[in-house]
């Protein structure tokens, strides 16, 4: 499938945010640049507090930079689009629907449902819930309801898919069924998608660009292509490779 044709950029961003408890201000970004395209998997690792997810909620139009520009193929961001998919580490489902109407839900609100519900189907396949689909979100499990939250937002087929930490609350087995079909997705669909995650090894798994971020202020230190195939092999010596050179951007290298 033709990759989609998005570029994202970053240009000089910067944002501050007032402290509560005194007159202050967190330098959460400071002065960011990125050109980022569709078909590419940027993965953003780096300490607490860097500003990962400041990038994200920039990037979905949840808030907008103190100074600076983001822009989608040349168009300001200046609020939420349904083009630009946002996944939180809690899902966020409505109550009220089954997991069957969670995951149909953007297709209806958009008017594509109808000759789109076979799509359903095989998102209720990819995550192994198709006898869950008459359940409400509250009878599911906390990886269950991830996996509900994470289809819903694939299967619009968004330009720019922004993962803030999708995976971290689940068991590793499913951690890593779910970054094989995110992989999957995003490969047959060819957006642009960025995900924080904490974990450097799902970073590289993943990625095919991992930007490695610090704190105080908020800022890129380093913006690292990963140039393998996939299926990744995470015990090959370029993966370790890749491993040990962005712990040591995290300032976690040892002496070998
Ligand atoms: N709405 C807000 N009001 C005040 N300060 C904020 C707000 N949002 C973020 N910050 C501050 O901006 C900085 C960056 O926050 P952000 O959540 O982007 O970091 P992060 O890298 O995603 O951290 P973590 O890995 O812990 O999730 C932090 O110091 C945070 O306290």
């Amino acid at each position: 499938m033709a990759e989609k044709n998005v570029t994202l950029k970053l240009e000089r961003v910067s944002k501050s945010f007032a402290k509560v408890e005194n007159d202050e201000v967190t330098h959460a970004l400071n002065e960011i640049d990125l050109t980022l395209n569709g078909g590419e998997f940027i993965s953003l690792v780096g300490p607490s507090g860097c500003g990962k997810s400041t990038i994200l909620r920039l990037v979905a139009g949840l808030i907008h930079p103190t100074t600076g520009r983001v822009a989608v193929n040349g168009n300001e961001v200046r609020e939420p689009s349904p083009e630009r998919s946002m996944v939180f580490q809690k899902p966020t489902l409505f109550p009220w629907l089954t997991v069957e109407k969670n995951i149909a839900f953007s297709l209806k609100m958009q008017g594509k449902l109808k000759g789109n519900e076979e799509k359903v189907e095989q998102m209720l396949r990819v995550i192994g819930l198709e006898s869950f689909r008459r359940d409400y979100p509250g009878q599911l499990s906390g990886g269950m309801a991830q996996r509900v939250a994470l289809v819903r937002s694939l299967i619009s087929e968004p330009d720019i898919l922004l993962l803030d930490e999708p995976l971290g609350a689940l068991d590793a087995f499913t951690r890593m069924n779910m970054q094989d079909e995110i992989l999957k997705i995003w490969h047959e669909n060819q957006q642009l998608a960025m995900m924080v995650t904490h974990d450097v090894d799902e970073a590289i798994y993943m990625g095919t660009r991992v930007i490695v971020m610090d704190a105080n202020p908020g800022r890129v230190v380093a913006d690292i292509k990963i140039e393998e195939e996939y299926p990744r092999d995470r015990s090959s010596a370029v993966f370790v490779e890749y491993r040990n050179e962005i712990l040591n951007r995290l300032h976690f290298g040892g002496r070998r």
